[in-house]
């Protein structure tokens, strides 16, 4: 009887932090209006201080905070009022005390003020203003550098572009970044009974899910996918496919054919093709045990369970792991909240377990509720907004234990 030889999760990671160590990656400088979800091959340094001058956050009057202390709506104080601060121009005068200038939200705040009474709380009086509410120093006052100082690394080498980043570097004149090449991934699924979704299915056939699920996964991760084919189960026609995919690919998906049945060749067609070959068959988690990982020369070859839930899953726990490691991405933080679980969920201990579930708000507590299904359903995981973790040595979930739910 032939096993698999599993290993954890854990261990399965660094076996793959370890193969994939010395990764290079072309850089290339494009434009921040193509950079979303790429990653930065570079710190940003902030060139300018932004703001570059002391801005007033509200419209109002320009004042030295100490000429509005005391004052109130019965007893208003006075200022006079001097003219106003244009909007995107260099304010040229200079506070003194009794005086205020208007300024608008945005505006330039001239020398000798320190704060800005917000209009609401004035009233024009002739040439006066009358304050009704005082401020404090540096009251409704954006100071210079307050948003970012020059100098400052704003984000790091591995960051993945956000739309407030893209902003943010508009933001300081750097509208050409340089970024890493996008790592370019392959999708093999693999099965006699595949069709494509467009195709009418005779009995017995189903419709390729896996390699639409790996390819918007990818996708998401900032890679390109450049194959996406399904091939029958046939070890000939694997063996070409990969072999052609390996030369121009970073990364090899292959989806099905990862288990012991007698169509399964995924392990032993990589090892066929070149070393170092397989060095994952089998990881004690619950789906996707029998995962496979190798390598051929520098490609990254992954052999995803066939079944679209397993496939997924595994992708989310090792692919975009290795490709963040490639990336140096050090901020991935998954996305969760807490709650807790609505029944009891028993876990066979001795494999890492995810759970798909669904969040339901009530007044007090947010409860968190299994969706049930087997890994050949991939309507499981659609109806889920993300899985529970139950780690190799606990026994299960008990009813009212509190949880973290990652979302995806
Ligand atoms: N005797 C054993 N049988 C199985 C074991 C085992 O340890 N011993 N492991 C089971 C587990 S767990 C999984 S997961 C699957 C993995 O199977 P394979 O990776 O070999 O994949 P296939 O057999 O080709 O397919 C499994 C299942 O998934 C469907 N599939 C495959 N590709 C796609 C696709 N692109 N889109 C949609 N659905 C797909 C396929 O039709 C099968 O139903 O093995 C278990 N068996
Ligand atoms: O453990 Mo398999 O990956 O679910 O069906």
């Amino acid at each position: 009887m032939e096993l698999l030889n599993t290993v954890t999760v854990e261990e399965a990671k660094n076996k793959i932090r370890e193969a994939f160590g010395g990764f290079s990656l072309k850089q290339e400088n494009i434009s921040i209006l193509d950079a979303v979800g790429r990653y930065l091959a570079k710190d940003i340094i902030v060139p300018i201080d932004v703001p570059g001058f002391d801005r007033s956050t509200v419209d109002g009057y320009a004042v030295i905070s100490k000429d509005t202390f005391g004052a109130s709506e019965s007893v208003p104080g006075f200022l006079k009022y001097k003219d106003q601060i244009e909007m995107g121009k260099k304010a040229d005068v200079t506070v003194r005390t009794g005086n205020c200038y208007y300024v608008p939200t945005g505006g330039m705040l001239p020398e000798g003020c320190d704060s800005v009474v917000m209009i609401e709380y004035t009233e024009v009086l002739g040439n006066d203003i009358c304050i009704q509410r005082p401020v404090a120093p540096g009251e409704n006052v954006l100071k210079k550098g307050e948003d970012l100082k020059r100098g400052d690394i704003i984000f790091k080498k591995g960051h993945k572009l956000r739309p407030q980043d893209i902003g943010m570097l508009a933001g300081i004149g750097t509208i050409n970044i340089d970024v890493y090449e996008k790592l370019r991934v392959s999708i093999i699924s693999t099965g006699d009974e595949l069709v494509s979704p467009t195709e009418d299915l005779k009995l017995g056939q189903i419709k390729d899910m896996n390699t639409y699920s790996l390819s918007a996964a990818s996708i998401e991760d900032g890679c390109n996918v450049i194959e996406r084919t399904i091939v029958k189960d046939h070890r000939d026609l694997l063996k070409n496919k990969i072999e052609e995919c390996v030369k121009n690919s970073h990364i090899v998906l292959i989806s099905g054919g990862s288990s012991m049945g007698n169509k399964d060749f995924t392990k032993d067609v990589i090892n066929d093709i070149g070393s170092p070959g397989v060095f994952i068959h089998g990881v004690s988690v619950k789906p996707g045990k029998p995962t496979i990982v190798g390598k051929i020369g520098t490609t990254a070859l992954f052999g995803l369970p066939g079944q679209p839930v397993s496939a997924l899953v595994i992708y989310k726990i090792f692919v975009s792991f290795l490709i963040n490691n490639i990336y140096y991405n050090e901020e991935v933080i998954n996305q969760y909240i807490e709650g807790e679980i609505s029944v009891n969920i028993p876990s066979a201990p001795g494999r890492e377990h995810y759970v798909m579930v669904n969040i339901r708000e009530e007044i007090d507590k947010t409860v968190i509720e299994p969706v049930y299904g087997k890994s050949g359903m991939l309507s499981m995981m659609a109806k889920a907004r993300g899985y529970v973790k139950i780690k190799t040595n606990q026994e299960g979930l008990i009813k009212g234990e509190k949880v973290r739910v990652f979302l995806f």
